[in-house]
């Protein structure tokens, strides 16, 4: 299996190399070049499998042979052991015919450890087999960066650098990522919004002098190692509710477009998806970009879903880039137009998306009533990421199709939305209790490259 960039000019990768590499050097981001298929006998063998041997079956065919059968085995069964779930990621009825699928059993709360505990796994046995190291530098609106330094804390081969906009994540997400003390850690708090933060990773990326120096890695999205580990709870789920003999459809609530990407990969390898619906807060450029094919930034609004206030998401280029017939051309110049404010999706295009894609978008006030419906009606406590979901997935559901909404993240991140909607703070889990208590270690920098380079090559030169 070799990878392709969005792009068109960068040369194809394997597996582990693209995952070693983040970012296509053309600026682009790397894609299957085909996509394996699995065949309705493929999906029904998934019927009473465990997580991890979903895992196995759904991803292997990406992997190709950097990695053996029983080394991939081992490295999922290690990714997923600290799961707080034993199903991993179970679904639970909402109301007849809509589902929650909770994400947030792992260690750090979020969906975002399904991808980046294996990825830890997969670059520690990657690295240790080529003898090198890498400088992880991640982007965040809270918790891509605390999975990232779960998974990566501590590992001899790794410095990890987090980027996240300072006042604009929630405490508990702030804590997780100041409150590691190990010396490989380095919690950076940026002036800006997360699309700064994306936007200076993507210039180091760029920046071939520095990447190479530095032999800079990256764990957001942009990595399509996170999208491919996304991919397998689409496959459970789905499992779970009767396919490959019965359709089902997803709402996600979408910031970077990463896990409604994988899911947009589940159809095409073959599992029966009707509609992927995306969900969207007040900054729902998106949204906007379905309804109407124009794609233009506006300014950030921050909400009680901080983890989606995002205008330039990053994934959507690869959703493009099959719109547009794999055209790397074509994509390179709506990326182009980007730079400027935005672009127009062709009409061919447009009706491309829209084969796959729904959209809704929710309000603050909309968020918060869903939260205090949810707890009142259904006893489901929800962070108002899941909330957003569970709203659109409710108002945009055919009762002839199981809805599966994903829930993103644990309440307890998000403890003032939540007590603010439903009168209850929910609490952390135990091994988290004392979080509140323990030092912080965070560094505040400016919202420039050239700072922000060399505070990175000095810390991993000491
Ligand atoms: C809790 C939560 N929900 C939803 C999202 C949106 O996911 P994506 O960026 O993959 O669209 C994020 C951030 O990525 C998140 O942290
Ligand atoms: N919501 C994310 C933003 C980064 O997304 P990623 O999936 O590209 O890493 C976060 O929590 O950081």
């Amino acid at each position: 299996m070799r990878y392709i960039s969005t792009r068109g000019q960068s040369p194809s990768l394997s597996f582990e190399e693209a995952m070693l590499s983040g970012l296509a050097r053309d600026g682009g981001l790397y894609v299957p070049e085909t996509i394996p298929q699995m065949s309705e006998a493929d999906i029904r063998a998934l019927h009473g499998l465990s997580y991890e041997e979903v895992a196995f079956r759904v991803m292997r065919p990406f992997v190709g042979d950097g990695f053996t059968d029983e080394v991939f085995a081992d490295l999922i069964a290690k990714a997923y052991a600290g799961f707080g779930h034993g199903a991993r990621a179970p679904l639970v009825q909402l109301a007849p015919g809509h589902f929650l699928l909770e994400l947030f059993h792992g260690p750090t709360l979020a969906f975002k450890d399904f991808a980046m505990q294996l990825i830890g796994q997969l670059f520690q046995e990657a690295l240790e087999r080529r003898g090198e190291r890498v400088t992880i530098v991640g982007a965040t609106s809270g918790d891509t960066g605390s999975a990232a330094i779960e998974a990566f804390k501590g590992l001899d081969a790794v410095d990890v650098f987090i980027l996240y906009p300072h006042g604009r994540v929630s405490e508990v997400q702030r804590r997780q990522m100041t409150t590691p003390s190990e010396s490989n850690v380095h919690a950076l708090a940026m002036n800006g919004h997360f699309d700064d933060c994306q936007a200076r990773l993507k210039d180091m990326f760029n920046h071939f002098e520095f990447r190479d120096k530095v032999r800079l890695a990256g764990v957001n999205s942009i990595n399509w190692a996170r999208v491919l580990a996304q991919v397998v709870y689409y496959f459970s789920s789905a499992v779970s509710l009767g396919a490959p003999d019965r359709k089902v459809s997803f709402t996600v609530p979408t910031g970077n477009f990463g896990d409604i990407f994988a899911g947009y990969i589940a159809k095409r390898m073959g599992l029966p998806i009707d509609r992927l619906i995306v969900a969207t807060n007040q900054n729902d450029i998106l949204h906007r970009c379905l309804a109407t094919g124009g794609y233009q930034t506006s300014k950030v609004h921050p909400s009680i879903s901080p983890s989606m206030d995002i205008q330039v998401s990053s994934n959507f280029e690869r959703a493009l880039f099959d719109a547009y017939g794999r055209d790397g051309n074509a994509v390179a110049q709506l990326m182009a137009e980007l730079k400027d404010g935005g672009f127009h999706v062709s009409q061919g295009a447009l009706e491309a998306l829209r084969e796959h894609f729904d959209s809704g978008r929710v309000s603050e006030d909309e968020t918060l009533q869903t939260i205090a419906l949810a707890q009142k009606t259904m006893g489901e406590l929800l962070c108002p990421h899941s909330a957003i979901g569970v709203r659109v997935g409710e108002a945009m559901r055919d009762p002839a199709t199981p809805m599966i909404t994903l829930a993103t993240a644990h309440p307890a991140k998000f403890p003032d939305a939540v007590e603010k909607a439903s009168g209850i703070r929910p609490p952390l889990p135990s091994r988290m209790a004392d979080l509140y208590e323990r030092p912080e270690r965070v560094t505040r920098v400016a919202n420039d490259l050239t700072a922000l380079e060399t505070l990175i090559s000095e810390r991993i030169a000491k």
